[in-house]
């Protein structure tokens, strides 16, 4: 104890605050809560702030005499004080707030002192102050909207009354507290977010089977093909899709509300969202949405079975792998075929993304319906191709390949990469949205395949969508786990996983290439 009655600890930790008030301008306040927060125009520092015990607030004031700084007369603290009560499991709590002027002011130092006997606090109410230059709401907003893009976490607040100001809290690396003038109400909304916004949040989670299924029975009605040419109403569309009008109008009006068609006058019409649903549009995604709210939703019933045993939810629940249950049910290959190519638009991208020798052959292994064969053929006219894929899948890249025009081009080559050689002499070779299906060990036997056929200094493409390495993005993730829901040892990987698995095959992996949607192009050379 000090003379004060303060701890040591606690009268170290207040002259260090009243020093640290009076030493530090806004601009490196402002860098102590971020690094690189370049706001000095907009943001003044006008007091630190942080709590101590003692044994009264009497104390706590001589010690701030003691040290040379102006303290005003202490007030009770209500915010404070509730939130200690909070923590600390007791009601009968004295907390309060001395304000004290350091140096020549304007600054000054916040001192919360929660008075009595009690173990060390947390520093949780610790921050550092500043004061917005402006009362106007579209500058104030666009400060906020700023703060908040460069990471700092909401961390409550409120509208003082007494002072007619409101205050937001933020956490970056240190606490900040954020005073604005007035009581702005749309900015303590956009802050605090909706009181109930925890448990909308985990409702809307909950519920993203009954999208995914919305989804794949409006697109297997063929209903945004219906509003193809414009709004229908809700009878019209069930009269001529066969089905109960009042049960769909409100399939409607739930994708409605998720932005998948917008409401007319008396029907529904498409928005931006809608239209890729319909079949006969550049990039339609309607069979991906019939295969994810078909075939893969009744895989992803038993996604529990595969987190206890680690066997494919897929096989579990149609008794083969994927691949040899599309062998045998064609219709449901038609589907995942074109459910990929659905999934295609950014192939389209991957030829500009390509170096690509003027010729020579390019060897599309487990090439699928032949769609990013026939982009890459189309523009370079000095290639010719070959698309090695089981057999099943030869009728349908033999006809996207001739509507693409480049069929005399390309020989189709059926095989098994696991049991039969991989077509050699190729300069590059494909490998496309193949390794994520498998683990290590196949993924090694496919890649040894492709570097027996290839010669020293052949490209590898390898196209897929990486885990980032340094954050969690939801794409790659969601992936990751469907692929372990519907392939028998699937796995998304991280570039470094990548990196190791193409070296241990005899690949030098050059370069990664973005494209949309989170995907990536991997560019190796055969060494
Ligand atoms: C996800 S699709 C990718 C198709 C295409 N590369 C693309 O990106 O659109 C996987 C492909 O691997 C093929 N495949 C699966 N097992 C195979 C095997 N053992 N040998 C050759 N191809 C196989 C499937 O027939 C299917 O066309």
């Amino acid at each position: 104890m000090s003379f004060s009655g303060l701890r040591e600890r606690d009268v170290r930790r207040v002259a260090e605050a009243v020093e640290y008030v009076r030493t530090t301008g806004t601009r490196e306040a402002l860098d102590a809560v971020l690094p690189g927060l370049d706001l000095v125009r907009h943001l003044e520092f006008v007091h630190g702030a942080l709590l101590v015990v003692a044994p009264d607030v009497d104390a706590a004031v001589a010690e701030l005499v003691r040290l040379g700084v102006r303290p005003r007369d202490p007030v009770p603290s209500v915010v404070v004080r509730d939130r200690l009560a909070q923590r600390l499991g007791r009601e009968d709590l004295d907390v309060r707030i001395v304000h004290a002027v350091v140096g020549g002011g304007p600054r000054e130092l916040e001192l919360f002192v929660l008075c009595g006997d009690f173990p060390d606090v947390p520093g949780d109410e610790e921050h550092l102050a500043f004061r917005a230059s402006t009362d106007d709401e579209v500058v104030l907003r666009g400060l906020y909207e700023h703060l908040a893009d460069a990471g700092l976490m909401p961390d409550g607040g409120g509208y003082n009354k007494h002072e007619d100001v409101t205050v937001l809290y933020l956490r970056g690396a240190r606490r900040m507290e954020l005073t604005v003038p007035g009581h702005r109400e749309t900015l303590l909304r956009r802050h605090l977010g909706r009181p109930d916004q925890a448990r909308r949040d985990l409702l809307t989670l909950m519920s993203g089977a009954w999208r995914t299924r919305s989804l794949a029975v409006v697109a297997e009605l063929g209903v945004p093909d219906l509003l193809a040419d414009g709004p229908r109403t809700t009878a019209d569309l069930a009269r001529t899709t066969g089905v109960r009008a009042d049960n769909l109008g409100r399939v409607l009006r739930y994708l409605a509300a998720l932005g998948v068609f917008a409401p007319t006058r008396d029907g529904w019409a498409l928005t931006a969202t809608g239209s890729l649903l319909r079949g006969d549009v550049e990039g339609s995604q309607r069979d991906l949405a019939r295969l994810y709210g078909g075939l893969f939703y009744r895989s992803f019933g038993a996604l529990e079975h595969t987190v206890r045993t680690g066997e494919s939810a897929f096989t579990e629940v149609f008794g083969a792998d994927p691949f040899d249950h599309f062998a045998a049910h064609p219709a449901d290959a038609r589907l995942f075929e074109s459910a990929m190519a659905a999934g295609t638009s950014f192939l389209k991208i991957v030829p500009t993304v390509l170096d690509l020798p003027a010729e020579g052959v390019v060897v599309d292994v487990a090439g699928g319906d032949g769609h990013l064969l026939g982009y890459v053929l189309t523009g370079a006219p000095g290639l010719r191709g070959v698309l090695f894929d089981r057999p099943h899948v030869m009728d349908s890249a033999r006809a996207v390949l001739s509507r693409f025009g480049c069929a005399d081009r390309v020989s189709l080559a059926p095989g098994d990469f696991f049991r039969d050689p991989v077509p050699s002499g190729g300069a590059v070779y494909l490998l496309s949205r193949i390794l994520h299906d498998w683990d290590d060990e196949r993924c090694t036997t496919i890649l040894s395949g492709i570097r027996a056929a290839a010669a020293p200094g052949a490209t590898l493409v390898v196209v897929e969508r990486p885990v980032p390495e340094t954050h969690l993005e939801e794409l790659p993730l969601a992936w990751d786990v469907h692929m372990m829901v519907n392939n028998v040892h699937g796995r998304e990987r991280t570039p470094t996983e990548y990196r190791a698995l193409l070296a241990a095959n005899g690949f030098h992996l050059d370069e990664i290439r973005p494209l949309p949607l989170d995907m990536a192009v991997l560019v190796a050379t055969a060494v």
